[in-house]
Order: C-alpha cells, then structure tokens, then sequence
C-alpha cells in the first residue's frame, strides 16, 4: 500500500499551517518528517491518518493492505497511551478483542509482537512495573499486531533519556531489518530522522512547505558504525533547520 500526499494545503482560522505538500510514503520505506516547532507535522500526520481533512489537496491510498490488516493507519504516541489497568499482554490483546480476535489467534498474534519487541519475558508486568522504553515497546508492540499498513508516528521518543533512545532506535532497526514496516515519523531530533529515514522530508516554518526531500540509501542496520558518513548530511539540515528556526523566532518578534 502506498500514500500520497497530494498538494495538501491547510488553515486553522487565519493562521495558514500548511502550504502545498506533496510526497509519498511507498510501502517498506520509513520516512522522516522534520521541521521547526509549529510548521504543522502532527497536523500533517492526523491528515495521513484521516484524522482531519485537508483544506485543499488530498491523501491518496493506492494498492491493498498488507494481509492480515487489522487497522491500516495506526498511531505511536509520545506519551506511550498505554491503559494502567490492563498488563501488557492486556494492552495489545485490546487492540485485537477491538476486531472480535480472541482465544488461540490472538495468543498467537500477541506471543509474535512481544517476541518482536523482546517483550515475552514481561507479559504480565503491568505498566506502572515499567521503563519508559519499555512501556514505548508495549506501544509498538500493541501498533504491529493490526499488522498495520502505515505506522504514524508522533515524536514516539522524545519523552524518553538519551540512552533509551539509543536502545529504542537500535530496536526499531532491527525490528524493521528482519520485518519491513512503513512509516511515517516525525521528529524535531535530526539525529533520530538520519538515523531511521530511508528519506527526509524538511518542512519550512509555518506555513510548513516542503524545503527539501532527501533519500539516504544507506541501509539503517549500517548506520551506526558508518554515522561519520552521515554527519555532513545531518549538519546540512541543522543548518537549513537553524535558519528555519531563527527566522520563525524574529517573525514571531515581529508580530
Ligand atoms: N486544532 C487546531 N486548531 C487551531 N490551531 C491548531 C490546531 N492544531 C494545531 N494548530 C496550530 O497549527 C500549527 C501547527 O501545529 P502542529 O502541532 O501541527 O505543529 P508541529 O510542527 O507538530 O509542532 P511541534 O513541533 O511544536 O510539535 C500551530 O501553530 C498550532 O498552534
């Protein structure tokens, strides 16, 4: 399955948000949305999802799910949106008691996700019992078992420590490595977006237009020990995202 976004323009009142957005997300590609605080990316991600229409353009999805689909377009929070009273097995077998999935099946489906997620060991655990990187691999783990189309994801690791992210992107890799998975991602962390996009999309400040589109083809499982190469490109965006940044600031001084 494959999404484009077709010229997607918005405004919320008077304040124009986005502005002429076109790109793809193509099955099996992880893409990276960034762009100074405000430029509209969560609006952009909820227009992916259909959570909200665009006031001009549209979001086009071409070709069938992937087998088994249970949701197609299927959010990772920041704040990890677990339910406190259910364990976490109980918080992924949610998402598929939703579909009428119960018994035999969904202990497969959920012994697949936790074993993906390296989460087997702590099925019963509550999630008050756990890390924050770990109740973000229940998240994950609860996403994958709509064997989803399209992961939607918000920030999915700035609430959490700089080593935790580290271990969470590695998971995500290889997560990703051993079963291809599409998403679009969104993050204000430059390092995250080079280390995870097989493309970049860079917006402008609000309106978010797009700036520039870049492909990296490296493969993700080499990135760490090749991130030396990677470095002039994540200093480019720094510097396209500094400016951004700077001159939203003196427009905001302006006002
Ligand atoms: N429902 C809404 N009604 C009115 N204005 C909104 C609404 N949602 C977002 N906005 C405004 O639209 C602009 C873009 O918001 P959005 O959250 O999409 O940006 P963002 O790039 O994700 O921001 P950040 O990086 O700070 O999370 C902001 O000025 C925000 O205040």
């Amino acid at each position: 399955m494959r999404i484009i976004l077709d010229r997607i323009s918005h405004s919320y009142a008077d304040t124009e948000v986005l502005r002429d957005i076109s790109f793809d997300l193509r099955a099996g590609e992880i893409v990276s949305i960034i762009g100074p605080s405000g430029c509209g990316k969560s609006t952009l991600l909820r227009m992916i999802g259909g959570l909200e229409r665009p006031g001009a353009g549209q979001v086009l999805i071409s070709g069938p799910a992937p087998e088994g689909c249970l949701n197609p377009l299927t959010y990772i929070f920041q704040d990890f949106a677990l339910l406190p009273w259910r364990t976490v097995e109980g918080n992924v077998s949610l998402v598929l008691e939703d579909h009428g999935i119960r018994g035999a099946r969904a202990r497969e489906v959920i012994a697949d996700v936790l074993a993906r997620t390296k989460l087997s060991d702590f099925r019963r655990a509550w999630p008050r019992q756990l890390s924050g990187g770990m109740k973000q691999r229940v998240a994950i783990a609860r996403a994958l078992a709509v064997r989803p189309a399209v992961m939607l994801m918000d920030e999915p690791l700035s609430a959490l420590d700089s080593q935790t992210r580290e271990l969470l992107m590695d998971d995500l890799v290889e997560l990703w490595t051993r079963t291809p998975f599409t998403a679009a991602y969104v993050t204000h962390n430059l390092a995250e977006a080079v280390r995870l996009g097989h493309r970049i999309v860079v917006l402008s400040r609000r309106p978010g237009r797009i700036r520039e589109v870049v492909d990296i083809d490296m493969p993700l499982a080499e990135r760490p020990a090749r991130m030396a190469e990677l470095e002039p490109l994540q200093r480019s965006l720094w510097e396209m995202m500094r400016d951004e940044a700077a001159a939203a600031d003196r427009e905001l001084a302006h006002a």
